[in-house]
């Protein structure tokens, strides 16, 4: 099973996530999209990267405005698939 990262291993990924926000056991990036199908190009794009991986986001769909938010369920909370999926999350969005 993955490692659960510490506090500070956390705080020092994020300096590397400057649009993630720490949220308890979790990490949330919101990204308002120009239109909604752009929104859901985003969504189709990170689920397949997250099949792939077999590490799975919950994401909010709010008309153009999505919210991930990454948790490693089978360990408890954040481990170094978040923040591997973070940075891939990135990279979807700022290939638009
Ligand atoms: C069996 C399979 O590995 C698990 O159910 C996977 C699927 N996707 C997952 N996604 C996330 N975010 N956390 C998990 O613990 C997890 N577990």
């Amino acid at each position: 099973m993955a490692k659960l990262l510490s506090d500070e291993e956390v705080a020092e990924a994020l300096t590397r996530l400057p649009h993630w926000k720490r949220e308890g056991d979790a990490l949330a990036r919101t990204v308002e999209l120009a239109s909604f199908p752009q929104a859901i190009q985003v969504v189709n794009r990170v689920a397949e990267i997250a099949e792939s991986e077999d590490h799975h986001p919950d994401i909010d769909i709010r008309w153009r405005n999505l919210t991930f938010r990454l948790s490693t369920h089978s360990a408890g909370g954040l481990t170094e698939m978040d923040v591997s999926m973070a940075t891939e999350i990135d990279g979807v969005v700022d290939q638009l």
